[in-house]
């Protein structure tokens, strides 16, 4: 039976993502995701991205985008019809879940017309609970898998529902789609675009910078005032990966996280200090993150001896524990919420490459961002504009 006579049009589409696709989306949601929009969720927005000076990471989704939309309007009969009408990373931690529903359910939501829910992660190995339920009709349970896609109706003809997150972090990549053209997120992009300077090539164009210190703040769902329990997500990062966090200035003290967030900083693990100066603590989770997603690749890496690492003096331990007692009131909260991984650190050689790595990476996506746009303007409408990635 074709749509739209169908009862519930829906579609499974496994590795549609490649690896490497996933991965890097992964790499972009855990150096930049705020606190999401239910509790014990986490979530990274293209319109965030732009805000917090990485309007380049955006990149990566463009292409995925692209075929996603090609992909739904194919299989729903409605080719050239659709519009994009929000695109979010979210992660599910421990304790998440969301019940049955449709995705049209609230007044607010009735422009979307579309779903396409994209795993990058996987059931079992990465985190525990989180099946997704169809209510009604075939397929009726999901299993994540990292690449797979599952496509469905926006309305009531799909109520689903996802089980709670028992354990680790469940990763996915969200889009609905919209036949009005008035919820077209890509003329809201272009919009912010247009009004982020991004013309020249400093470094200082696309380095982050930190959003307001409320966004990274995670609260237990039971705790009553926002200061007396949680932790603030940038710092339980890099703790759950075993990385410390030492400010350059003297002068700072254990008070202000929103005036930190925007301090000069060095990485310590143990009683190792990592000299080099990273200009606030996204630009050190990002480093941090691209370490991790690139591992594998740096461990055959050409690597000359950094000089990088000095002994972590007793004053800076001392004032980086009392800044983590800041910025993680309850450790163990934060070591659950995000599942204190195995450290994978190997080594800092490595690790100063990751930094030169990762400066190569921004400004590559910096210039392809900055060849794009003008087309993105002409035509208001964001794609993938050039084939020699
Ligand atoms: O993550 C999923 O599998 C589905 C999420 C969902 O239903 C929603 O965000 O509306
Ligand atoms: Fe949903």
């Amino acid at each position: 039976m074709a749509y739209p006579e169908e009862e519930h049009p829906r579609l499974l589409l496994h590795n549609f993502l490649s690896v490497q696709e996933c991965k890097e989306l992964e790499y972009i949601h855990k150096s930049n995701c705020t606190v999401g929009y239910r509790p014990n969720v986490f979530s990274t927005t293209l319109s965030h991205l732009i805000a917090t000076n990485c309007a380049h990471l955006i990149m990566p989704f463009v292409p995925i985008r692209e075929r996603l939309k090609e992909k739904v309007e194919e299989f729903f009969g409605c080719e050239y019809e659709l519009f994009v009408e929000f695109t979010g990373l979210i992660s599910w931690s421990r304790g998440s879940t969301i019940g049955w529903h449709s995705d049209d359910n609230r007044p607010y939501l009735k422009q979307r017309d579309f779903a396409a829910v994209c795993y990058l992660n996987n059931y079992g190995d990465d985190f525990k609970g989180g099946l997704f339920h169809f209510q009604d009709g075939d397929l009726t349970t999901i299993v994540p898998s990292s690449g797979d896609v599952v496509i469905y109706t926006a309305d009531s003809r799909n109520t689903h529902s996802v089980d709670e997150i028992t354990d680790g972090e469940r990763l996915t990549m969200a889009l609905w789609f919209s036949r009005d053209a008035a919820h077209d997120e890509d003329a809201k992009l272009i919009s912010l675009l247009s009004q982020t300077p991004l013309r020249d090539n400093g470094p200082e164009l696309w380095l982050p910078l930190p959003a307001s210190s409320n966004m990274y703040w995670f609260s237990p769902e039971q705790a009553s005032s926002h200061d007396q329990l949680g932790f603030d997500i940038c710092c339980a990062r890099l703790h759950v990966l075993g990385y410390d966090v030492v400010y350059s200035e003297d002068k700072i003290s254990c008070s202000n996280i929103s005036e930190l967030q925007m301090e000069k900083l060095r990485l310590a693990r143990g009683d190792e200090l990592f000299d080099y100066e990273f200009v606030n603590i996204l630009h050190a989770l990002q480093v941090v993150q691209f370490y991790r997603w690139k591992a594998s690749d740096l461990k055959s890496s050409k690597v000359e001896d950094s000089n990088k690492v000095v002994l972590l003096l007793q004053s800076q331990r001392e004032k980086s524990l009392c800044l983590k007692s800041l910025f993680l009131k309850d450790p163990h909260l934060a070591e659950s919420v995000f599942s204190a991984e195995s450290a994978k650190h190997s080594n800092w050689d490595h690790f100063t490459v990751a930094v030169a790595m990762w400066e190569d990476y921004a400004h590559r996506l910096h210039k392809e961002l900055v060849m794009c746009l003008p087309h993105w303007k002409t035509h208001q409408s964001i794609f993938h504009v050039f084939d020699d990635k």
